[in-house]
């Protein structure tokens, strides 16, 4: 299934992306003026093969949720009891991915693929809410700097959860696909991810996360150098660096982002946790990265390193670092409108407005 989906994954349509760049040019604004919302029009055709492209609607959030072995080096100052307890609240709609979904009409799907320890009961209630899925591959990942943090096969399986969640979701109507993730330490295995991919220092690839103190980061940046001489770690194997260490939410995230794309359906990328995901994306299928589009610049270091990587610009930066979906759902409007001056601007001929 991982390998017919990276298969199914083509480049953008040529003819699509140029029809809708001649129709940006006729429409009634001055060339260029919508700035970045013009080239993400193009590319947002070129995905759908077709002008205009359908507008990116549903959107819909797949939130991710794992735990960490890594956080036995204390790397993060949150116990790790409080990713269970932060899926009780995405399911009782009470987290800050619940109030901009509900903002932005998205639906939102909670899928454990490696939560360590017991998860609340299923909310059960309002069918249009919040829904769970339990796809645990195991309780969170082995420690990173003593082991490989999943075997290949766990790290496979939850690749394909992601894929799966991923068709679920465009076979349920969903018209754009939103990232998120939960797993308290999940940003040191996302810092590993990125210094493996794009080559930049352990220094460079660590941030503070949550917002740790000057000496838990001295020592997350020291776990993640430790990661990197630990494992033979080659990009051109994004199964095996998602496997040494990756974390299973990053390697389901990754699952999403290649499902997403293998559909042509568009997928909005979050945070730090996403960005590392998408380069393992981006490693299975060059292709992949026609279908991403950058919601926000996370705060973390990290982030900025591997878009630059990835060729993306995000589209907004409010210095969130919080994961979840957040940042994402707050650039859909963005998205939106970018697809929707295709279908409802009128052009000079037809509006009788005289060109320069
Ligand atoms: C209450 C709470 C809600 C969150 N929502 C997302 N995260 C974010 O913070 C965690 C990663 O940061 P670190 O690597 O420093 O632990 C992840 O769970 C991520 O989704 C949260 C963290 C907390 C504590
Ligand atoms: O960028 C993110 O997604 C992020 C940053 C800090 C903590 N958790 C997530």
């Amino acid at each position: 299934m991982l390998e017919s989906t990276v298969a199914a994954i083509r480049p953008l349509d040529e003819a699509a992306m140029a029809a809708a760049r001649e129709l940006q040019g006729r429409l009634t604004k001055p060339a260029g003026s919508l700035g970045a919302l013009e080239p993400l029009s193009v590319r947002l055709a070129g995905l759908a093969g077709g002008c205009p492209p359908p507008l990116p609607e549903p959107a819909a959030v797949a939130i991710f949720a794992g735990d960490h072995g890594v956080h036995a080096q204390g790397v993060t100052p949150w116990p790790q009891e409080v990713t269970a307890q932060m899926i009780g609240n995405f399911l009782a709609g009470g987290a800050v991915v619940n109030a901009f979904a509900r903002q932005a009409g998205a639906s939102v799907t909670v899928v454990d693929v490696g939560v360590a320890t017991p998860l609340p009961a299923d909310g059960g209630g309002d069918p249009a809410g919040p829904r769970l899925v339990r796809a645990n591959v195991r309780t969170g990942t082995r420690d990173l700097t003593v082991t490989a943090a999943l075997t290949r096969d766990e790290a496979r399986t939850a690749v394909q959860t992601g894929i799966r969640v991923a068709g679920e979701l465009v076979d349920g109507g969903a018209g754009i696909l939103i990232t998120g993730d939960m797993g308290i330490g999940n940003t040191t295995p996302a810092a590993a991810l990125i210094a493996a991919f794009t080559g930049v220092d352990p220094a460079e690839a660590t941030g503070r996360g949550t917002g740790v103190d000057d000496e838990t980061y001295a020592r997350k940046v020291d776990v993640v150098r430790a990661a990197l001489n630990r494992h033979t770690l080659d990009p051109a194997d994004p199964l095996g660096v998602l496997a040494a260490v990756g974390g299973l939410e990053h390697a389901a995230l990754c699952g999403l982002i290649l499902g997403a794309a293998a559909r042509r359906v568009p997928v909005l990328l979050d945070g730090v946790i996403a960005v590392s995901a998408a380069l393992a994306a981006a490693a299975f299928a060059p292709d992949a990265v026609g279908a991403m589009v950058a919601g926000h610049r996370s705060a973390e270091p990290g982030a900025t390193a591997a878009l630059r990587h990835l060729g993306l610009d995000p589209l907004i930066d409010l210095g969130l670092r919080l994961g979840e979906g957040t940042g994402a759902l707050l650039a859909l409007p963005v998205v939106t409108g970018a697809v929707r001056v295709l279908h409802e601007v009128a052009t000079f001929d037809a509006a009788g407005v005289a060109e320069k």
